[in-house]
């Protein structure tokens, strides 16, 4: 992984918490394009935006062959353009995306220069959800450099797999993406898990969860930005807004040199 970063050491963050239409991706593609405009159009440009879970659809599961977006072209297009028009980073939540025969829940990533630096394909279907009757499994890690920044990213239920976000942060990953849809009434699960993900990893943890009613589920938001230590440094709210943070990527070497977690592993003894 290339370490040469461009990054000054504190990172601007705009997380987009938006209700979804379940359904309707071109309402949603519009209403993405409004939001990425608000968050680069205040006076303290973010350097990363960041985007919920299967914003485009929704769990419209019913429909999600009719209406996921072909091999993600038209996701691609939009964000990797949005980029490089506004000059910042995307980690664009995740878009069902059909792929083949198949419909996967991806989220792609673009520097600010519009090139694709992330593609991963959720690989923990929630069941409770009946993810796993409509959708295909991810198969590969979500590591990638953003910007010299080591980086990785999962996609909501993945969370609950330490196994998965240890193997990420032992790729070398600094900071986590965690795009979402996680409703109701699971709140102290969302935020016990991201705070246990960042202090466990020693990692920054970037989260982005819808909000809004659908199908009788309610998603209540809580975008978060955790710091290494587990600290929280912002949280949204139940109702939509953007959540603006700074993160100092500096405190991952300082957290990780205060308690050696890594240098301390018994691999042999559990792995
Ligand atoms: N969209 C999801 O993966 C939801 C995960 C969730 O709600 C959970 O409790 O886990």
């Amino acid at each position: 992984m290339d370490n040469q970063q461009s990054f000054p050491n504190r990172v601007r963050l705009a997380l987009i918490q938006m209700d979804i239409t379940i359904g309707e991706p071109e309402i949603n593609r519009r209403k993405v394009e409004q939001l990425l405009l608000e968050a680069v159009g205040g006076a303290q440009k973010p350097d990363i935006i960041v985007l919920p879970e299967m914003w485009n659809t929704g769990y419209a599961l019913d429909r999600i062959h009719e209406l996921a977006d072909p091999e993600g072209r038209i996701t691609r297009d939009m964000l990797g353009s949005f980029a490089k028009e506004h000059g910042v980073h995307i980690i664009g939540g995740s878009v069902a995306e059909k792929k083949g025969e198949e419909v996967k829940n991806t989220v792609y990533g673009f520097n600010r220069n519009g090139e694709e630096i992330l593609e991963y394909s959720k690989i923990h279907l929630f069941q409770l959800m009946d993810e796993h009757l409509s959708l295909a499994a991810g198969s590969q890690r979500g590591s990638f450099d953003l910007d010299g920044i080591p980086a990785a990213a999962v996609i909501c239920y993945d969370i609950r797999f330490p196994e998965l976000t240890r193997k990420l942060a032992l790729d070398g990953a600094q900071m986590l993406f965690v795009p979402a849809e996680w409703p109701h009434p699971r709140l102290h699960h969302w935020r016990t898990l991201l705070m246990a993900r960042a202090i466990e990893n020693q990692m920054i943890v970037v989260s982005c969860n819808r909000v809004g009613e659908s199908k009788g589920t309610s998603f209540f938001g809580h975008s978060m930005v955790i710091d290494p230590w587990g600290q929280v440094l912002a949280e949204g709210g139940e109702e939509e807004e953007i959540i603006f943070a700074e993160v100092d990527l500096a405190e991952v070497a300082s957290v990780r040199g205060k308690i050696p977690v890594f240098a301390d592993r018994r691999p042999a003894v559990y792995e």
